[in-house]
């Protein structure tokens, strides 16, 4: 399996899993612009490293595409002569691009599955949204799967536009609570609680109750309701947080993340 760009945040993330979970990291190539960067990362996780993207897709059976979407366009079409004689099954990570784009950068009758991982996939606690293409046979959806299940929990959508849903919840998702953990932080320091202690006490809480979350009978509401007391702390917070607006503030966000999503779409160089 050879990820482009396998030495970037997500790619990195994802390949630091397979292997973390005993996929073998013989069986994985990771290839970037930055020689010192792959040296370092193929150190780190025994994978190997090349920056000559045409060498190194040679004889994969799958190509994982990992680089930024303004750099796409360029990148597979720097593929395209191989990538359309050969075949191989192409995952493509990125937001914001529509597989219509790819089938003309590289190609048509190339088999392309849409991934959306996160960044958690780096601990195993990853989630990947996967939609498949046209000729995309249900070995290349296994292999798939194989690559979401080795780092977490895997839902193929039908439609393509699911994947924006996806980004929505899941792929930008982690940064949503990374910045509600920062908000936490920053209070309580200036509560007066040292920040280490403030950020021991926030990271603790926010795995307890996502633990908590996934091992419970019952829904997240009743597990809100279960820790606010009738005229307690919590439920002063909690209307604070309502007051405020943050159930609609979240909606609205998820909303502009999905539609970026789109809007990406149509910013492509044709
Ligand atoms: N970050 C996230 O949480 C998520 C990101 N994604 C998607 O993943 C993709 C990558 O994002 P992210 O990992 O954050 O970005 P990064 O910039 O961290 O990683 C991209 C990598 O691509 C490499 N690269 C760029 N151009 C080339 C090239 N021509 N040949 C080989 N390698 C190249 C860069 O290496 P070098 O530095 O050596 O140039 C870099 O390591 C994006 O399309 C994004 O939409 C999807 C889900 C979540
Ligand atoms: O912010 C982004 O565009 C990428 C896609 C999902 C998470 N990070």
């Amino acid at each position: 399996m050879v990820f482009i760009g396998g030495a970037g945040n997500m790619a990195g993330a994802v390949i630091g899993g397979m292997v973390a979970s005993g996929y073998p990291a013989d069986n994985i190539v990771a290839t970037g612009r930055d020689e010192q960067k792959l040296k370092d990362f193929c150190k780190r996780t025994g994978v190997h490293g090349s920056t000559d993207n045409l060498a190194a897709i040679e004889e994969a059976d799958v190509v994982v595409l990992s680089v930024k979407p303004q750099g796409m366009k360029a990148m597979c079409e720097s593929l395209a002569e191989k990538v359309s004689a050969r075949k191989p099954l192409v995952i493509t990570l990125a937001a914001g691009i529509p597989l219509a784009a790819y089938q003309r950068w590289l190609g048509a009758g190339v088999p392309i599955v849409r991934a959306m991982p996160n960044t958690p996939a780096l601990v195993g606690t990853g989630v990947t949204g996967l939609y498949a293409g046209d000729g995309v046979t249900d070995e290349h959806k296994s292999v798939a799967t194989q690559m979401a299940d080795a780092v977490g929990i895997a839902l193929w959508v039908e439609q393509e536009s699911g994947i924006d849903q996806v980004i929505a919840v899941s792929g930008s998702g982690p940064a949503y609570y990374f910045q509600f953990m920062e908000s936490m932080i920053d209070a309580a320091e200036k509560a007066g609680m040292d920040r280490a202690d403030a950020e021991r006490l926030t990271l603790q809480t926010a795995l307890g109750a996502a633990k908590l979350a996934v091992a419970a009978d019952v829904d997240v509401a009743q597990l809100k309701r279960n820790v606010m007391s009738p005229n307690g702390t919590t439920e002063r917070a909690i209307k604070r947080f309502q007051e405020g607006g943050l159930p609609q503030l979240v909606e609205q966000a998820m909303g502009d993340c999905a539609a970026r999503a789109a809007e990406m779409a149509n910013e492509l160089d044709k």
